[in-house]
């Protein structure tokens, strides 16, 4: 086995999946890791949990550990404690439920004062999910842009029921995070010498863990 091969066992990411009740976050953690999609609604309580391995460009592998938030968590004491220290967090809404994209601005603000105090800021994404029903849409494109510019977070559509890019979605936030560990770890290199001559620089991505 190659040294990459090795290092991507070790490599999980926590991907947090939040929003309004029925937005259809199970829909896309479920479609994501058993590419399966169930019609019936049926109310998270608390959170569910996926793992997923996938793979990312330059040949590494990461394991995707996707926690499934219910919707009707938001103002529930155990909230902050669910989203602390996520590497990456997917904000979705319906296109067809304005609503559940106004409450975005709470569940972001939320999880931004819960990781304060962690080392690692999360990764976000604005995730517009159900775009099969697009002659349905209540949420404009360019209202959606404005909060990803505003707020500097990844834009992405997709469909649970499709497919629609829903395994491109997790990709870009897992490529996006390692994108920022390896930058942080080059800091941390320069920083502390001696220490990775003792110790190999592949143990630094520990930090994922
Ligand atoms: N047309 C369409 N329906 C979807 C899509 N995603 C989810 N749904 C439907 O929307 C409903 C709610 O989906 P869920 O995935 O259970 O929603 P949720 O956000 O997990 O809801 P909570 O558990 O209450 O937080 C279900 O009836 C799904 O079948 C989609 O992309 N397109």
């Amino acid at each position: 086995m190659s040294d990459s091969e090795e290092d991507s066992q070790d490599r999980q990411l926590k991907i947090v999946v939040l929003g309004d009740g029925a937005c259809g976050k199970t829909s896309l953690a479920t479609r994501f890791a058993q590419e399966a999609f169930g019609k019936q609604y049926k109310q998270t309580i608390g959170l569910d949990f996926f793992l997923k391995r996938i793979s990312l460009p330059g040949n590494l592998n990461v394991t995707l550990q996707v926690w499934d938030i219910g919707g009707q968590t938001l103002g529930g004491k155990m909230l902050d404690k669910y989203v602390y220290g996520a590497h990456g967090v997917l904000l979705v809404y319906d296109i067809t439920n304005y609503q559940s994209f106004e409450n975005l601005e709470d569940w972001f603000s939320l999880v931004k004062k819960a990781n304060e105090e962690a080392d690692i800021q999360p990764v976000f994404s604005l995730v517009g999910n159900k775009i099969d029903m697009e002659h349905m849409r209540t949420v404009k494109a360019d209202r959606h842009q404005r909060f990803c510019q505003e707020n500097s977070i990844v834009s992405q559509f997709v469909s649970a029921k499709t497919g629609d890019s829903v395994y491109l979605c997790f990709q870009r936030v897992a490529a996006e995070i390692l994108g920022r560990v390896v930058k942080a770890d080059i800091v941390n290199y320069s920083q502390d010498t001696v220490a990775r001559t003792v110790n190999p620089p592949r143990s630094s991505m520990c930090v994922l863990q």
